[in-house]
């Protein structure tokens, strides 16, 4: 249930936080030590942990779930995708942030990306100290995020993250660093817009959003896509494995521009012939995977993951296949959306 309005002038911007767990609700034995467990800390907490953002926003909590982003599941994909599409909807907020963890939150929001059906903000915040710890990023990142919510400047933004005063668009923010509090980052692009003193400001917008976004009202699952790292001397047997296993979809993570071994391109060319849909993603970090360079994807029957990373190839492919097994039609997906 929602939690915690506060203010009640009319023309204050109304922000709902949809809390999920991480580190930024995590809490420590100490604060100077490491050790400490996600997703500890209720909605009701954090909202009085950042007094200062009430006077922002007329702020309402409500708490999805209370884990590890590494436990996130599509399941919860769909309960936040459905709950942040009926409060656009209703006109029950102007934006919206979710505290998350940071391990799968570029996955999260590129499904938000792919599945909220309004440009308005959604803005992804997490932390990389927990609340306990000695000069925490969370309070002053979830300030910022409910800045970023209710900021004019945001309107037409659509789905971002926003952490360590910097706000990436959805399709291309990935994490870094494991420890760091800059572990946000887009390797191609960049942050799309800054935060500093109270203020955010856009410097650039991404193309790539679907003018249709995916109806997944109603759905309780999506078709199994597996993801296959790339390696060298890698064995075909993980892709033998998925494809007995009878997955819809391999998104494979290949070496460089997307290769892959002998082996390991006979499997996965073996399942594209069996119906499965086959992409080619990257382990690279940055750049994109292109059509006919060393690999004739034609032939061998593969689509291509353009420049999103393996994760959230495996996303969009999902979302795909509840459309089409079309293959120029997915293709035509990775190039556009
Ligand atoms: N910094 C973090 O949020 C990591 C904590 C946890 N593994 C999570 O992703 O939720």
């Amino acid at each position: 249930q929602t939690k915690g309005a506060t203010n009640t002038s009319k023309d204050e911007p109304r922000v709902i936080i949809l809390a999920t767990g991480g580190t930024i609700a995590g809490s420590g034995e100490s604060s100077t030590k490491a050790a400490y467990t996600a997703g500890k800390i209720p909605i009701e907490n954090l909202l009085n942990a950042v007094p200062e953002m009430h006077k922002l926003a007329k702020i309402k909590g409500e708490q999805i779930a209370q884990i590890g982003s590494q436990d996130m599941n599509i399941e919860t994909w769909l309960k936040l995708s459905n709950r942040i599409n009926e409060i656009f909807e209703n006109n029950e907020a102007d934006g919206v942030v979710i505290t998350h963890g940071t391990d799968t939150q570029e996955e999260t929001a590129y499904f938000l990306e792919l599945t909220v059906n309004s440009n308005k903000p959604v803005v992804l915040v997490g932390a990389m100290r927990p609340a306990t710890a000695m000069s925490q990023d969370g309070n002053r990142n979830l300030l910022d995020a409910v800045m970023v919510a209710a900021s004019p400047n945001s309107k037409e933004v659509g789905v971002v993250t926003a952490m360590n005063e910097a706000v990436f668009a959805a399709r291309d923010v990935t994490k870094t660093v494991t420890t760091n509090m800059a572990t946000f980052q887009s390797r191609n692009f960049g942050p799309i817009g800054l935060i500093y003193d109270g203020k955010v400001s856009y410097y650039y917008k991404t193309l790539r959003s679907p003018e249709k976004k995916f109806n997944v009202k109603g759905l309780t699952k999506l078709p199994q896509v597996e993801i296959v790292y790339g390696y060298a001397d890698a064995s075909p047997k993980a892709v033998k494995a998925a494809k007995e296993e009878g997955v819809a979809g391999i998104v494979y993570a290949g070496m460089g521009n997307g290769n892959f071994n002998a082996p390991v391109g006979e499997a996965l060319a073996d399942a594209a012939k069996s119906g499965i849909l086959v992409c080619r993603a990257a382990r690279a970090g940055a750049g994109r995977v292109t059509l006919f360079n060393e690999v004739d994807d034609k032939a061998l029957g593969f689509v291509v993951a353009d420049d999103l990373n393996p994760q959230k190839a495996r996303i969009l492919l999902m979302l795909a296949l509840t459309e089409t097994k079309d293959k120029a039609a997915v293709q035509d997906m990775f190039f556009k959306y």
